[in-house]
């Protein structure tokens, strides 16, 4: 795998320095400073039409999970390409409306959604919340019913399976949080179903992240189906099944299918099953955005001891949690290698590990990576676009990274570096 299939990152003719598209990674340093998140739209645009074309010609709609990287130009993109947007909060629901996206394709996940944000999305005419829980239910019943309104839901049911993935990003078993168990799930859509301020109109499981095999898909497919015929034998008629999100990207030596690969299985399977009439309905995040995108960041210092050579960087679990939070392995390439060599190692290499000024031992990005590096180099962190700036936080009172949009020859600043008055401004309003 080279770094161009994570990212569409070029080398110039002479091999020198590395691009984002059109643009050199050194130039956008310079301009913006560093560590700088930066995203292709090329890329962007690239993951979304892998999703639409494997769909064309069927009842379907990609609802963007937005968590996985909330920024408004993001969402204008792809709100533009045709997405609708899956949320978690009323917070996501309102960079929603400020991207100036259409609301009436949202669908609310989530395990503990409030009245508030309930009446924020119910006045906004989303499209379907999906359901975690019994009491879940009887709030917004009530909630529409203090509106004069009719909540439109899905259940999201938890399928008990194995998604095989990292147990703090699994969703689907009974152990997790998320969800309603299988058993409970038809007692609830009678319940449902007779509620006066509540429509049925589908179904929804998402069983975990970073997946990379079919078959987990297709195992809560199998027993959504079941459920799906079971309501229908009932009367209880569902409009869209909605698969959730959570196929996974190359991070390093994972072998993810194509989206089209599970799609067409999906689409198999359904036919089989005699449901090939059903609205269908994705939640992808990662798949969308995860590598297309970086984070930039420059070696501050180069330190030695007997055990370890460390470069300390100037991007820190604060702006890039997952190698903390999972010990996720995120790449790494120079943006200037030394002596023609693709990630820096021709020269004089040596094993670093990449860490953060944050005082935390967890605070590294990355762990023996081959570099030959100098104070004032250029580090690019590979598939960074996902779960990445959504997750940064002012640990160590320090400002949010700046993040940038790359077309071809064109950069635009999508987001400005947070400033320490940007972080002290609630604290002095009091
Ligand atoms: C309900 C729901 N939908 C969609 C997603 C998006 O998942 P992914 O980024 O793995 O595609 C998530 C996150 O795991 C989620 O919790
Ligand atoms: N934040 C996780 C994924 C969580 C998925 C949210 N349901 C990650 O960085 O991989």
């Amino acid at each position: 795998m080279t770094p161009d299939q994570y990212f569409p990152l070029l080398t110039t003719p002479a091999g020198t320095i590395r691009h984002a598209e059109a643009v050199p990674l050194t130039q956008l340093a310079a301009q913006f400073g560093t560590p700088t998140y930066v995203y292709s739209k090329a890329a962007l645009v690239a993951a979304y039409q892998a999703y639409a074309s494997a769909l064309a010609g069927k009842r379907a709609t990609i609802h963007y999970a937005m968590k996985t990287n909330s920024n408004l130009s993001l969402l204008r993109l792809f709100g533009e390409l045709g997405a609708g947007f899956d949320i978690v909060s009323g917070g996501e629901l309102q960079r929603v409306i400020a991207a100036g996206c259409k609301t009436d394709k949202v669908v609310f996940s989530g395990v503990g959604k409030t009245a508030d944000e309930m009446r924020l999305a119910l006045q906004h005419g989303i499209k379907c919340f999906n359901l975690e829980s019994v009491s879940e239910l009887d709030r917004l019943n009530a909630v529409a019913a203090s509106m004069g309104k009719i909540a439109p839901i899905s259940v999201r049911v938890n399928p008990d399976v194995d998604a095989k993935t990292h147990p703090y990003i699994s969703t689907g078993l009974k152990e997790n949080k998320f969800g309603v168990a299988f058993e409970d799930a038809l007692p609830l859509y009678r319940k449902a179903a007779a509620l006066p301020n509540i429509q049925v109109i589908g179904i929804d499981c998402h069983i975990g992240s970073q997946l990379t095999e079919i078959s987990p898909y297709l195992d809560a497919l199998d027993k959504v189906l079941d459920l799906v015929a079971a309501l229908r034998a009932e009367n209880i008629v569902l409009h869209h099944l909605d698969l959730g999100g959570g196929l996974g990207i190359r991070y390093q030596d994972e072998t993810p299918p194509a989206a089209s690969e599970l799609i067409s299985a999906i689409l198999q399977r359904l036919e089989v099953r005699g449901f090939g009439d059903l609205e269908l309905a994705f939640e992808p995040g990662r798949s969308l955005v995860g590598n297309a995108g970086i984070l930039l960041t420059k070696v501050e210092y180069l330190k030695h001891n007997s055990a370890k050579n460390f470069a300390v960087v100037d991007a820190a679990m604060n702006d890039l949690m997952r190698p903390a939070m999972y010990e996720a392995f995120h790449d790494m390439v120079a943006v200037q290698p030394r002596n023609g060599g693709s990630s820096g190692s021709a020269g004089n290499p040596q094993s670093y590990d990449i860490v953060g000024p944050v005082c935390e031992s967890g605070d590294w990005l990355g762990r023996n990576r081959e570099f030959d590096l100098a104070e004032g180099d250029l580090i690019a962190i590979l598939s960074a676009g996902a779960y990445g700036m959504t997750m940064a936080s002012n640990y160590n009172t320090r400002g949010r990274a700046a993040e940038v949009l790359v077309d071809g020859e064109q950069v635009t600043l999508i987001r400005r570096r947070e400033t320490v008055e940007d972080l002290l401004r609630a604290e002095q309003e009091i």
